[in-house]
This record gives structure tokens, sequence and C-alpha cells, in this order.
């Protein structure tokens, strides 16, 4: 069996390897002709698996993609020729709403608000954003959710866009990228939703980047809307517009997913895909060869305030912060570098890890900061 694969797959060999020849390449230079004879092909979401890339494919029996978000996957195209998919839906929803969280918590020292006491709104109920919400509300933070599509549940508030827009101080993105659907996100936030978004806001895409019109956030942040942005997706990635990068408070390469458990847990489910379709035994276990996270305890005093042991329990598992400096360095570049620089920081980028890998300590601490704890996901050890 052959099979060709995107080079940034994490254990890509640890766990093909044994199954068949594996082919390493580029993401994005996966040609037709690469899969000529390959039996499946393993992406990420920088290869477009459309019609043009599967013309020549006449073996392949199985595409997987180690990504939730499947918009650069022609399905339609795969079905007709009978070529099985699989994707890893919900792999690194935990990784996004980590993200989230650590970018309000840096806004909120930066600003000196608390999150308590503000209103966030969703958008999009599914793996990322069900989870967002359960997290804030555990938090005590009024939330409510957008999602057209969602099944009703009675312990959840569904409001409609225009509602979350006017009454949220935060407003999180986490939709798909579709077009010509009932309910499609491309361009969900325009100029006109943008400019009616409440001063003060906080609007954050961690989802993909033409749910907004970048051009349009630019247009209201020029005119003065005073909002922050914390953008981890770009329109027309890799070529972020610098003049907007000039104007988010954070700004990303598309990295909210990028903790070492999600990517590790996206080649497994994609794994157990591949051996379904060929009727082999997945024997490969990657929890056993994930490797332990470098910090894996914290021990906070019977001093600590819930909100102070929360920033300092985030910050040492993930700080955003370090992610926004690394982006700004495009701005000493040219158009070519830059492209190439916002792949490089994704290709090498750092072992992150997610809060459940975290012991946090918290013996004699007040049950505020082991409650803030659990509710944020980290491991609570109290006895
Ligand atoms: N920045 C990053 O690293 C990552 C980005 N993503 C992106 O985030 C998206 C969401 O991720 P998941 O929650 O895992 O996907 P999901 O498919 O579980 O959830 C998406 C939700 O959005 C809803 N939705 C669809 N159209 C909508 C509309 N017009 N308005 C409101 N809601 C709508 C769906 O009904 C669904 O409940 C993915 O499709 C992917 O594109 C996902 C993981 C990592
Ligand atoms: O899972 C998704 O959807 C994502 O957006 C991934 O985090 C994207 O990672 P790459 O596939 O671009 O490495």
């Amino acid at each position: 069996m052959k099979i060709v694969a995107d080079e940034n797959i994490p254990l890509l060999h640890e766990c093909f390897g044994s199954l068949a020849e594996v082919v390493a390449l580029q993401g994005r230079d996966i040609t037709a002709g690469d899969i000529i004879d390959a039996d499946a092909l393993l992406v990420r979401s920088v290869t477009k698996v459309n019609r043009a890339l599967l013309s020549q494919a006449s073996s392949l029996r199985f595409v997987g993609s180690c990504t939730a978000g499947v918009d650069h996957i022609d399905q339609q195209e795969l079905n007709g020729r009978g070529i099985s998919f699989s994707n890893a839906p919900g792999c690194n929803a935990r990784s996004v709403v980590e993200y989230v969280l650590c970018a309000l918590d840096i806004l909120a020292d930066r600003d000196g608000f608390e999150l308590e006491k503000r209103k966030v709104g969703i958008v999009g109920h599914g793996q990322v954003g069900s989870r967002l919400y359960q997290t804030l509300d555990g938090l005590g933070v009024e939330v409510m959710a957008c999602d057209p599509l969602c099944e009703r549940v009675p312990d959840v508030r569904f409001e409609s866009l225009e509602t979350l827009i006017q009454q949220c101080d935060v407003i999180a993105l986490h939709t798909p990228l579709t077009r010509n659907v009932e309910y499609p996100t491309h361009h969900l936030l325009d100029y006109d939703k943008l400019s009616q978004i409440k001063s003060g806001a906080i609007l954050i895409n961690a989802g993909r980047g033409p749910v907004i019109d970048n051009q349009a956030l630019l247009r209201v942040l020029e005119e003065g809307l005073d909002i922050s942005v914390v953008l981890d997706v770009w329109e027309h990635e890799p070529d972020v517009n610098l003049d907007l990068l000039a104007r988010v408070d954070i700004g990303t390469p598309h990295i909210a997913g990028y903790s070492l458990d999600g990517k590790i847990t996206g080649t497994e489910m994609v794994y157990k895909g591949l051996c379904q379709t060929f009727g082999l035994p997945a024997r490969v276990r990657l929890a056993a060869i994930t490797p332990m996270p470098a910090l894996n305890r914290i021990a906070f005093n019977d001093s600590a305030t819930a909100a102070q042991a929360a920033g300092m329990a985030m910050k040492s598992v993930y700080d955003l912060r370090r992610d926004d400096a690394l982006m700004r360095r495009l701005f000493r570049m040219d158009q070519e570098a830059r492209c190439i620089e916002f792949d490089r920081m994704r290709k090498h980028y750092c072992e992150r890890r997610e809060f459940s890998t975290l012991t946090v300590q918290a013996r004699k601490c007040e049950a505020g900061v082991q409650e803030r704890m659990k509710a944020l996901g980290f491991h609570l050890q109290v006895s």
C-alpha cells in the first residue's frame, strides 16, 4: 500500500509506517501527479482535495484529513469516485477553547475587567462552541449561543446573531466555512454586522478567516469602531493583511487548535478511519507514545485568589502573548517571505499541551480557587 501524506501530520511514520510506504510531502504542494498510484491520501487543512487533485488518482480508496474543518475537501467528488473519507471531528476542540480562554485572560489583565461580568456570545454550538459554552457557564459567565442548525437543548440559551451582536461584550466565532447552503457562513460578519458590535466588545475568530469579511473589518477599525479583536484565522492565508494585523489586539497564525494533544488525536482518528477502510487492525496506541508534558504540576498556597491562580495556571500552560509576538515579525518581511514564515511558524509550533495535562494542587486553597481550576479543565488535586 502507498500513502501520500502531509509532512506536518504528527507521528505520521509511527502511526502509518508499519502499514504502508509513506511518502511525506508539503501539504500545500501535493499535486495530482503525486497521488497517481497512491492508495490513501492524508492531509491537513492546506491541501485542497478537489476534482483537479483527484483527476488521475485511479488507485485511491481513502482520504483522511486530520482536522476538524472540512472546507478544503470536496466530499461530493470523493463520494462520486467511491473514495472513503474520514476527518477528526472534535480532535482539537479543547485546544481552541483554551486558546479563547487564554486570549480573554490576557485582555482581562490588560484592560482590567473581570470575565465573570461580561456577556459572551458564541456563534456555532458544535464541538468547540458547546465546550466553550459549558466552560464559561461553569465559570459563572453569562453565555448565549447562536446556531440555527443545532438541536435546541434546555440548558443552553440560544439567540439570534443579531441579539448576540447587540448584547454581547465578547463574540466568539466557531462555525465552519460554508457557501451555498441554507445558513452560509462566508462573510457572516460583513460591514453592516461588524458596525453594530457594541463599543468596547471583544471579537474573536478562531474558526475560519473568511467567516469575517476582513476588508470590512479593517474598514470599521479604521473608521474608529472601538472593539478589541483576536484573530487566529485570516482571509487568504498564508497571505496575512498587514494593515489588519496592525490593528488587531491579538494575532496568531492559525494555531488555536495546535495543542499537541489535539493534533495527535487528529492523527489517531484518521488512522482508525484508514484501518477500517482497508480492513486492518488498528494496533498503534498513540497515547502510549505521546510525550510527557514539560510541566505537569503546579501548587498554590492558601494566599492565592481564584482569579490570580487561574491566570497563573493558564499562562504556565500556554502563554498566547508569545504567539502574538512571533506573528508580528511578519511586519519585517516582504509578501513572499511572510507567506513562508506563516507556514514555518505553524510547522515548527511549540509543544503546547492542554490544561488537563497539568495537575493543580490547591489543597489549602479556598473553595473558589478549586472550583475555578476544575471549571477550566485542569486536573485538580485537593487531598
Ligand atoms: N483555528 C483553529 O485552529 C481551528 C479552527 N477550527 C474551525 O472551527 C470550526 C468549528 O469547529 P468545530 O466546533 O469542531 O466544528 P463543528 O462542526 O462541531 O461545529 C460547528 C457548528 O457551527 C454551526 N453552524 C454552521 N453554520 C452556522 C451558521 N451560519 N451560524 C451559526 N452556526 C453555524 C453548526 O451547526 C455546528 O454546530 C471548524 O469547522 C473549523 O473550520 C476547528 C478547529 C481548530
Ligand atoms: O482542525 C481544523 O479545522 C484546523 O483548523 C486545524 O487546526 C488546522 O491545522 P492545519 O491542518 O492547517 O495544520
